[in-house]
């Protein structure tokens, strides 16, 4: 039986990864710790499930780290810079994994492939990302990602930057850039997480859509991940192996 602690576990996040683990008849839910509590019992876990926040997940992955528990992370915010750091923290723990993920859905990473397998036959490419205003980051994780996969198949493949020729804009206009690919966030009441990316030649389109309608939608991905996360030495980005994506 593996044993599970949940940082973030009063969250919507964490609220579901508890009830699925308390749903898995292979895994035992162990410590539950949200803002202001004690995570030292965390340390009794064989891995830990991170969904908090930008700002306090790296301490978090840190402490874990230090005190041997496997993570699986999909809190957001996680910069090339930031993937080094925790490569370096699970090289001076050998046997400590971790695995990192921006999307757990079947869905999203489905799109993400399909969009970085299409973004070098168009010119023009942009990511927008739509999601429930009580989102504190933008853009979105996953569409940082796939911003990154779709810059990194067109440098591969030799094509040229999206045409544009804005002249003038009020800030913001034309979205945040990531690897040269602009992606536009949308904040509404009503919607959960929703992404499309927009491809362009002369005389047609392709848009590629994604629709997570609740957070369920996560939790084959994370069980998955848990179950894996002790045979995986160092770091795994991404869940795209694990489900044969
Ligand atoms: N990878 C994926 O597939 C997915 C990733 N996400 C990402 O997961 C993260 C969480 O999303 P969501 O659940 O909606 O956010 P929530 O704000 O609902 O949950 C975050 C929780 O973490 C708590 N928290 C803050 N600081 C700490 C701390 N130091 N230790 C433990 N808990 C803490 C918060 O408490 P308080 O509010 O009191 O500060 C809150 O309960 C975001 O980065 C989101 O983008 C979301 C969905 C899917
Ligand atoms: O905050 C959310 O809700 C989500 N966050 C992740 C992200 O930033 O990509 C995954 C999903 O989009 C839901």
């Amino acid at each position: 039986m593996t044993t599970v602690a949940v940082f973030g576990a009063k969250g919507r996040m964490g609220r579901e990864v508890v009830a699925a683990i308390e749903a898995a008849p292979d895994l035992e839910l162990g410590a539950t710790v949200d803002h202001g509590e004690d995570r030292g019992p965390v340390a009794e876990a064989d891995v830990v499930v991170d969904f908090t926040v930008p700002d306090v997940v790296m301490d978090n992955l840190e402490w874990a780290i230090a005190h041997g528990v496997h993570c699986v992370v999909g809190t957001t915010g996680f910069t090339p810079e930031r993937l080094d750091t925790v490569r370096g923290w699970l090289e001076a723990h050998p046997g400590t994994n971790a695995i990192i993920a921006s999307n757990f859905s079947v869905g999203a990473l489905l799109m993400m492939k399909f969009a970085a397998e299409a973004a070098r036959f168009y010119e023009s490419v942009e990511v927008v990302e739509l999601h429930h205003p009580d989102k504190v980051d933008a853009p979105s994780g996953t569409a940082v990602t796939t911003a990154r996969k779709i810059a990194a198949a067109r440098a591969a493949a030799g094509v040229a930057p999206s045409p544009d020729a804005t002249a003038t804009q009020l800030d913001g206009a034309r979205g945040a850039v990531v690897d040269g690919i602009h992606v536009h966030s949308v904040r509404q009441r009503g919607l959960f997480a929703h992404q499309e990316v927009l491809l362009g030649n002369p005389g047609e389109t392709l848009t590629l859509r994604e629709d997570s309608m609740s957070r369920t939608s996560y939790m084959t991905g994370v069980l998955a991940a848990v179950r894996a996360v002790a045979s995986r030495p160092g770091l795994t980005e991404g869940i795209e192996d694990l489900l044969g994506i």
